[in-house]
């Protein structure tokens, strides 16, 4: 007997699969299980990666477009983890647990500061999985809101080119090894909330691609909630 035919996966012609290198993600696995669709969503646009990625700039772009406050993270760094930084050594766990949460917190202060406020957009470095997590309790804590991290992703030695020609930041070149080395790659169990931006490209590019995301991603919530809403 014959057997019968596999279908195959169509991801391979969708452009969308082609331009998400490391995770793509299929439209129908969006709703996450704490998410309530008929509540509307207020969402977190947190931008992440390893220093010199570009994460100020492209949070600061998409606070202009999208007309949305911006949170930059290293702001909320207390003053010894800055210290310890510029002086070239690399922040532990212990060090970034309270800044994790007093940022998660603050954006979610933004978040419910007014009732019209859509969203807000952050930088945080978020290299671990433990540290999205963290984040993710804004979701868990109230289900009105959205999380969505941004991951920015180049090689090691672009962004060390990138981090040694920047002027006036206290991060130094030589502690971009470092974030790679704390880095846990987002993997595939955290495809739902995770856009991944290739940032190899020339910042015009990246920038666009990022808004377009960010758009899409706005889309395709309102899709689900909309349908929702017809039961
Ligand atoms: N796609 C790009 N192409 C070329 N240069 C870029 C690109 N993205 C960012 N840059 C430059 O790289 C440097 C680092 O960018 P930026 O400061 O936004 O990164 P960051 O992730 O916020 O860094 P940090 O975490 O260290 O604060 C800046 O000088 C920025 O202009
Ligand atoms: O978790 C960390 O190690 C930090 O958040 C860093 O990523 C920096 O603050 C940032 O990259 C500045 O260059």
């Amino acid at each position: 007997m014959t057997p019968p035919k596999i279908p195959q996966p169509t991801g391979a012609m969708n452009p969308l699969f082609i331009r998400r290198p490391l995770h793509p993600r299929s439209k129908s696995t969006r709703s996450s299980p704490v998410r309530n669709d008929k509540i509307p969503q207020k969402h977190m646009w947190i931008v992440t990666g390893p220093a010199g990625c570009g994460k100020s700039t492209v949070a600061a772009f998409l606070s202009q477009q999208l007309q949305l406050p911006y949170i930059e993270g290293d702001d909320y760094h207390p003053a010894l983890n800055k210290e310890k930084m510029t002086k070239g050594i690399p922040l532990t766990d212990a060090d970034r647990w309270d800044w994790l949460i007093t940022l998660r917190d603050a954006a979610a202060s933004a978040l419910q500061a007014s009732s019209t406020r859509t969203g807000v957009v952050v930088t945080c470095s978020a290299l671990k999985r433990k540290y999205r997590d963290v984040i993710r309790v804004a979701a868990y804590n109230n289900h009105g809101i959205s999380v969505h991290f941004l991951y920015l992703h180049a090689s090691e030695q672009t962004l060390m080119a990138r981090v040694a020609a920047r002027q006036g930041h206290f991060m130094g070149a030589a502690m971009v090894h470092s974030q790679f080395e704390s880095l846990e790659v987002p993997g595939e169990t955290e495809m739902k909330d995770v856009i991944a931006v290739d940032v190899n490209g020339p910042l015009s590019e990246v920038k666009a691609f990022a808004l377009e995301m960010v758009r899409e991603e706005l889309g395709v919530e309102e899709e689900v909630r909309r349908k929702s809403q017809e039961y």
